[in-house]
């Protein structure tokens, strides 16, 4: 518990080093961690936490330079570089953001931190010009990101990694999915216009808002209008582009963003599979609000004696794990989360689940492969080795998406079969 007013920065930069203490002892943003904030807050530690993440291997570099020895306690340094964070992109509001630290610092267990706080943080301001300048000399400080996957994308995208990095630090853009069985997205638009929001269409359902907004303020979001969906995300279906009553896979579903455009687009038999049993629950929770319809089943589609009944599928999507490389702005601390050996132990997961799909998909049928991933050993190098190991698929559309300020990072190969 704290005694802060939730409404002050002094709570904001507390709840925002204790996601990023977590966070750095390991936990996923994805477990939950802004729910336990007072949601007057929200917002504010969201803004906080995920940007300092962005920016957390320049963080690191200004406190392995301010420090002399360990602090006692984790959530000191996240305290310091959550409030450094504020301090670079608030200069108007320094010293506020000094003060504010300092009483979000008499919060923390374990000690009276708040000289330290205090000293450390009116430090880098003393010496924030040298080590700014120090910093675009450090190439993990200046790219934020780790120094094995600047090696990565160097070596994959030796003249556009820099546009990768670039997109990769800057907040997301917001993307929705009008439901095209509900209304047409030029209509929405101009729902949208009416509510103050602006927004621009994009491919046939698509539409970009000129700033993020909550899903509350979205006209008839609860009744199933709208999604939030990027726009990458969107090209799923249609390059999978299944026939009205054709029999579809979609192998790892949760939590349904592709299973519902697919079923926005075409009544479909779809059978929408994830390993999870609480992800099969957002599938159906979205199903529901979408006015959808689909079988739901918790399985590893892996082990097809689990879920097949031998009948073969039309068309099968194949969204597969990945490392997510192409969504870490959305994502911020998984680039710090995951390790170089995790691209192999993804793409060895992958390579097993397309070649337990592939038998499911009947002659002349087709499987779409995706990722969200931007590193070619999940991408064009997995698909190359499916196709050297079956000569005889046609790959019939490949393309990677790299992220920028439109969408997020995806790869897509339609493969198909030999009828
Ligand atoms: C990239 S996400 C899918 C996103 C989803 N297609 C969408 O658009 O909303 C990958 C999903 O695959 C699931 N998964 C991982 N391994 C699986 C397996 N062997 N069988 C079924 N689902 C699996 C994960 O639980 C996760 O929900």
């Amino acid at each position: 518990m704290s005694r802060l007013p939730p409404d002050s920065l002094a709570y904001a930069l507390l709840q925002a080093a204790r996601i990023h203490t977590a966070v750095i002892g390991g936990q996923s943003l994805a477990d939950g961690l802004l729910g336990r904030v007072d949601p007057v807050a929200r917002p504010a530690v969201q803004d906080i936490a995920y940007g300092s993440l962005r920016a957390y291997g320049r963080g690191d570099f200004f406190l392995s330079r301010l420090l002399d020895r360990p602090l006692a306690a984790d959530e000191v340094r996240a305290l310091l570089l959550v409030a450094i964070y504020r301090v670079e992109t608030r200069p108007d509001a320094v010293h506020t953001v000094v003060d504010q630290a300092v009483f979000a610092a008499a919060e923390v267990a374990g000690g009276n931190f708040r000289g330290l706080v205090n000293g450390v943080l009116r430090n880098f301001l003393r010496q924030q010009e040298a080590l700014t300048a120090a910093a675009e000399n450090d190439p993990v400080a200046s790219a934020q990101h780790p120094a094995w996957w600047l090696a990565e994308l160097q070596a994959a995208y030796p003249d556009a990694w820099q546009g990768i990095v670039a997109a990769g630090n800057t907040p997301p853009p917001m993307g929705l999915r009008v439901n095209q069985r509900q209304t047409s997205r030029d209509a929405y638009l101009a729902r949208l216009r009416a509510a103050g929001i602006a927004g621009q269409p994009i491919d046939e359902c698509g539409v970009a808002l000129a700033r993020p907004v909550a899903v509350e303020a979205l006209p008839d979001f609860a009744q199933g209008v709208v999604s939030v969906q990027d726009p990458g995300a969107q090209r799923a279906a249609s390059l999978l582009d299944p026939v009205p009553g054709s029999r579809v896979l979609d192998a790892c579903a949760a939590p349904g963003g592709k299973t519902a455009h697919l079923l926005e687009r075409a009544d479909l038999d779809l059978l929408a599979l994830d390993l999870k049993a609480s992800r099969c629950r957002r599938i159906e929770e979205n199903l529901a609000r979408l006015q959808l319809q689909a079988a739901v089943k918790v399985a590893d589609c892996v082990k097809l004696n689990q879920w097949w009944d031998g009948r073969p599928f039309d068309a099968v999507l194949a969204d597969v794990p990945c490392t997510a490389s192409g969504v870490v702005r959305r994502n911020p601390d998984t680039k710090w989360l995951r390790r170089a050996e995790d691209i192999a132990s993804f793409a060895k997961a992958q390579a097993r689940i397309l070649e337990a799909l592939w038998q499911v998909v009947r002659p002349g049928g087709k499987l779409l492969y995706a990722t969200c991933s931007v590193f070619p050993a999940e991408n064009g190098a997995q698909i190359g080795r499916f196709l050297e190991r079956h000569p005889q698929v046609r790959r019939c559309h490949e393309e990677q998406l790299l992220p920028t300020a439109d969408h997020d990072g995806f790869f897509y190969c339609l493969l198909e079969k030999h009828a």
